[in-house]
């Protein structure tokens, strides 16, 4: 039976830590963090998650702050609103929470964020520098780096030897993890949707990371035994009988059935999903420490 990778529980370890962090700067640099969280639309899933973020960053002792624009926001308008937060010297992270409604040019917006405030690490500068390997000066996306947190979890810093698979090739997901598990000196495979013969792949690989967005595509027969299983899906699976919004959430991975055969594996939910938000906060605290010229602790 594997192992069950508690990623509300690794959440909550890097949250104390922010905190301490957060209560450190105030008091020897006297800067409180500044979080600036931008909402478009009335998407409910959108406004449950910024309400999460929301309290986290009050928990680790920021100063946050929403802006909740109307579905028929403007292009200009939104962007001349994360220009005024570009020159806030009070706000150190900027997350704009995706999907932004379809009339508007989400990847512009992201561009014109300030990379030292680019919390969610999706400006092609900080896309770079973890390309480059430059880890210590850029922001790196929050999924993957809340789901290589929980690699590190069982497997420590160093990956050399280990075949590391990561089903699914997103900017916002699938090419930062590879980056990171390379980093770490994985041997890695990036698998999508064009990926012939994906099952016996994935059972090459130690660490098998899996975002494909599909309720529980990976099963049993596609593990090797003892591996590390790392499920980044969120699926809403939606009852009838529960209504609109309810249901149940499972991951990419048939959990029951695969935690017979992997060593470790994240549960949907309770897995990557708190890491996320528990990174957003842990880039913010760092992105403030970075404009006092201090060193920022690792997260
Ligand atoms: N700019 C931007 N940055 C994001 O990081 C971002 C975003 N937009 N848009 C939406 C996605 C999704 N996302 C999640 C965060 C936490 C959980 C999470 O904590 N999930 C809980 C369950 C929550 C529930 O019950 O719905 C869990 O997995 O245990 C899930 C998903 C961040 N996102």
């Amino acid at each position: 039976m594997a192992t069950r990778i508690d990623g509300k529980k690794a959440a909550a370890s890097v949250i104390e830590a922010v905190r301490l962090a957060t209560s450190e700067l105030e008091t020897e640099a006297g800067v409180t963090t500044g979080l600036a969280v931008i909402i478009v639309g009335d998407d409910p899933a959108s406004h449950t998650y910024v309400g999460a973020k929301r309290r986290l960053a009050k928990e680790c002792g920021f100063n946050s702050t929403q802006h909740t624009l109307p579905e028929e926001t403007a292009q200009d308008e939104l962007a001349s609103l994360v220009a005024s937060l570009n020159d806030d010297a009070a706000v150190h992270g900027i997350l704009v929470q995706l999907p932004l409604p379809k009339h508007l040019d989400a990847d512009a917006i992201i561009q014109s964020i300030r990379p030292e405030k680019d919390v969610d690490g999706l400006h092609v500068v900080n896309a770079g520098k973890l390309a480059t390997g430059d880890l210590a000066t850029g922001l790196i996306s929050c999924t993957p780096a809340g789901a290589m947190r929980l690699v590190r979890s069982i497997h420590g810093e160093d990956l050399t030897g280990l075949a590391a698979v990561v089903i699914g090739r997103s900017n916002l997901f699938g090419k930062p993890m590879a980056q990171l598990l390379l980093n770490a000196n994985a041997t890695v495979t990036t698998a999508h949707s064009r990926t012939k013969d994906l099952p016996s792949l994935a059972r090459g690989a130690d660490i098998l990371v899996a975002a494909v967005g599909r309720p529980e595509m990976v099963k049993a027969d596609q593990i090797k035994p003892g591996a590390t299983v790392i499920d980044v899906g969120i699926n809403r699976i939606d009852a009838l009988e529960l209504g609109a919004g309810k249901g149940r959430l499972v991951g990419d991975v048939a959990y029951d059935e695969v935690s017979e055969v992997a060593g470790a594996i994240t549960p949907v939910p309770g897995g990557v999903g708190p890491m996320t938000i528990a990174m957003l906060m842990a880039n913010t605290v760092t992105a403030a420490y970075r404009t006092c010229g201090r060193e920022p602790p690792r997260f």
